[in-house]
């Protein structure tokens, strides 16, 4: 069932960036070489601004990605991975990993210094879901923990990119095509957190100089465990049909957000840090990929498994939030500012996403090789 495109991305053998699959949204198509534009960026990086980045958190949804698209660009030592959990034996994919608690700003500065780093990647976090299962550990990883980062930031004159999100807006929010500058007013903790992190990181810019780096993500789809989000269904949904071909989705048939392909959500943080200060007309961005509802994807699941099926038991914590949530972002000023563009839309992502978790269960029965950037 797997496009050309698709086999190129998962053995990385393209070599042209001519189109071989289409896509509705947008008009779009995967290139047939999808770590070509990862390839150009690092080689177009001047030797002395070559990042060397140290990522908190890097053992959730986003961080291991990253840090294996950061190693193929800049090197195996470009990367210091970092986290508070024990990585697992099967975890291979972890190298340079160290023990780093973001409460403790004493413990960032040493580690920020042993590692010689110039770039700080903090994607420690409590999400939507479990934030508001623990709201004062939410305050603290969320709040305290993004000053610890930018008082480091700022005593090390380091770059330093923190996520903001979707969650970041509220229900008076305009919920279609949500501009950059609007009305916010979260309702969740993990909303409230992102705001003040948004703004703390611009405060921090404009008082001290430092270079605080910002996008509002979307729900991102990846091959990787998610960390207790209102989005997490659109990864769950994929394993659930290739294990049992049946979903009980926990939102509404006709919930839409907006989301992104992994690769994508990867190569908008590296271009986005490395855009010149000159380029950036703002220090948060929105970015987005696609918007869809369960009954869209599950629809884009058949494409692929004809006898997929969804069923719905509701769950009234993550749907109060995700109606309060946009659906859909407007991300033009990226687009202009800094050439924002993301290659992946739903029927590329979920071909992606079924071949990647196939392969998954092959390597769990010792059928397929291990590492995959796709
Ligand atoms: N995954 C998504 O769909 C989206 C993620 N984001 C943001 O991107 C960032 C990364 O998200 P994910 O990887 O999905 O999160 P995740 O929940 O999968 O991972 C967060 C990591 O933070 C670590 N952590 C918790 N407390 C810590 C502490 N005291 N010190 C150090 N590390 C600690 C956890 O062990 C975990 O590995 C977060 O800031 C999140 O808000 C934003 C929008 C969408
Ligand atoms: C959109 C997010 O920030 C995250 N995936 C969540 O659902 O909490």
């Amino acid at each position: 069932m797997a496009s050309k495109a698709l086999r190129s991305s998962l053995f990385r053998q393209a070599t042209s960036s001519s189109c071989t699959s289409t896509n509705q949204q947008r008009g779009m198509a995967i290139p047939a070489d999808p770590l070509g534009r990862f390839r150009q960026l690092a080689n177009s990086t001047p030797v002395d601004e070559k990042p060397r980045v140290l990522i908190t958190g890097s053992l959730g949804q986003l961080g291991r990605g990253l840090a294996t698209m950061l190693r193929f660009m800049y090197g195996e030592d470009s990367v210091v991975m970092t986290d508070i959990r024990k990585v697992r034996a099967d975890e291979n994919d972890v190298c340079n990993y160290h023990y780093l608690d973001i409460l403790n700003e004493g413990a960032i500065d040493e580690a920020i210094v042993n590692g010689r780093v110039n770039t700080l990647i903090h994607f420690s976090a409590l999400l939507s879901a479990v934030g508001e299962q623990n709201v004062p550990l939410a305050l603290k990883v969320n709040c305290q923990g993004v000053q610890n980062i930018l008082e480091v930031a700022k005593r090390h004159s380091l770059k330093v990119f923190i996520p903001s999100t979707i969650g970041a807006f509220g229900p008076e929010t305009p919920r279609v095509d949500t501009p950059d500058i609007t009305v916010q007013r979260p309702k969740t903790i993990y909303g409230v957190s992102k705001v003040y992190a948004e703004l703390l990181g611009e405060y921090y810019h404009h008082r001290f100089g430092v270079d605080f780096r910002s996008l509002r993500f979307p729900g991102i789809i990846s091959a990787t465990k998610p960390g207790g989000g209102t989005t997490d269904y659109a990864i769950k949904i994929f394993y659930d049909a290739l294990k049992d071909g049946h979903h009980v989705c926990y939102l509404n048939p006709d919930t839409r957000l907006p989301m992104m392909y992994d690769t994508d959500c990867t190569a908008s943080v590296l271009f986005f840090l490395a855009a010149q200060s000159s380029q950036l007309s703002m220090r948060t961005y929105n970015v987005t990929g696609f918007s869809f509802t369960p009954e869209e994807i599950a629809a884009s699941i058949r494409k692929f498994m004809p006898d997929f099926r969804i069923t719905y038991e509701i769950c009234p914590l993550r749907q109060k939030i995700a109606d309060s949530w946009p659906q859909s972002l407007n991300d033009n000023i990226a687009r202009s500012d800094w050439a924002w563009k993301n290659d992946y839309g739903l029927d590329e992502t979920t071909e992606i996403m079924i071949a990647l978790i196939k392969r998954e269960m092959a390597r769990e029965k010792g059928e397929a090789p291990k590492a995959v950037i796709a």
